[in-house]
């Protein structure tokens, strides 16, 4: 199978309708992802087809909770899931924010190669990030324990915006020392097709 198809057909296995220019744009990202990762280091997945399942399906995973239109990825390193997202959704705006200079380098590099006009990409720490109350959606995986993507992160959503934090098992330990500042919405389990390990969506609010 080549790459299009597995994708496509993960994509459809998750209940995910992407157009044909969609998955190629994907499949070009991969390529790119690949390519860098072998100068840069971006991920410590090397082979593409683990990368289809474990970096591309599961930001995929993500796509039915991105109901805004203003987004920020932290912590997005070579842009997971932040850069799938902004390929998927290409009317919404994704800010891509990396304190990591190499990977922001790489983003920088993708979204001028394909043409991704709908991302921005920011080199800082997120504590320093200036646009407060800005986002519909702050999104994170792999990023920091819920306490510090909360301490850091709490006034980037707008008040009608959510947390959104992408984890592997149950967090349980994580959410018992949820900072006061925030409600937990649910914690909802993520399916990606042909990986076992447990994935989990923590959505979050900040308190009135
Ligand atoms: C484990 S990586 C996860 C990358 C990507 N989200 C993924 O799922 O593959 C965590 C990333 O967070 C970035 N990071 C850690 N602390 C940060 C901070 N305070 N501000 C911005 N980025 C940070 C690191 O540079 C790194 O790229």
């Amino acid at each position: 199978m080549t790459h299009f198809d597995t994708i496509q057909k993960g994509a459809q296995q998750m209940g995910a309708v992407l157009s044909d220019e969609t998955i190629q744009t994907l499949v070009k990202y991969l390529a790119m992802l690949e390519k860098w990762n072998k100068a840069y280091n971006l991920t410590a997945i090397r082979d593409v087809e683990q990368m289809i399942s474990l970096h591309l399906l599961d930001s995929l995973t993500t796509l039915p909770f991105i109901t805004g239109t203003n987004i920020i990825d932290v912590g997005t390193g070579p842009g997971l899931p932040g850069m799938v997202l902004a390929i998927c959704y290409p009317e919404k705006q994704f800010t891509l924010l990396d304190s990591n200079g190499k990977k922001t380098r790489f983003l920088t590099q993708v979204k001028m190669e394909l043409g991704v006009h709908n991302v921005t990409v920011a080199n800082e720490r997120v504590e320093k990030h200036p646009h407060q109350g800005e986002y519909d959606h702050v999104i994170s995986r792999a990023f920091a324990s819920l306490q510090d993507m909360i301490k850091w992160t709490l006034p980037l959503p707008k008040d009608t915006g959510n947390f959104l934090a992408m984890k592997g098992v149950y967090p349980s330990e994580e959410i018992a020392a949820l900072p006061k500042e925030v409600d937990l919405v649910s914690v909802e389990p993520l399916n990606v097709p042909h990986v076992q390990a447990e994935r989990h969506m923590v959505v979050m609010t900040r308190k009135g």
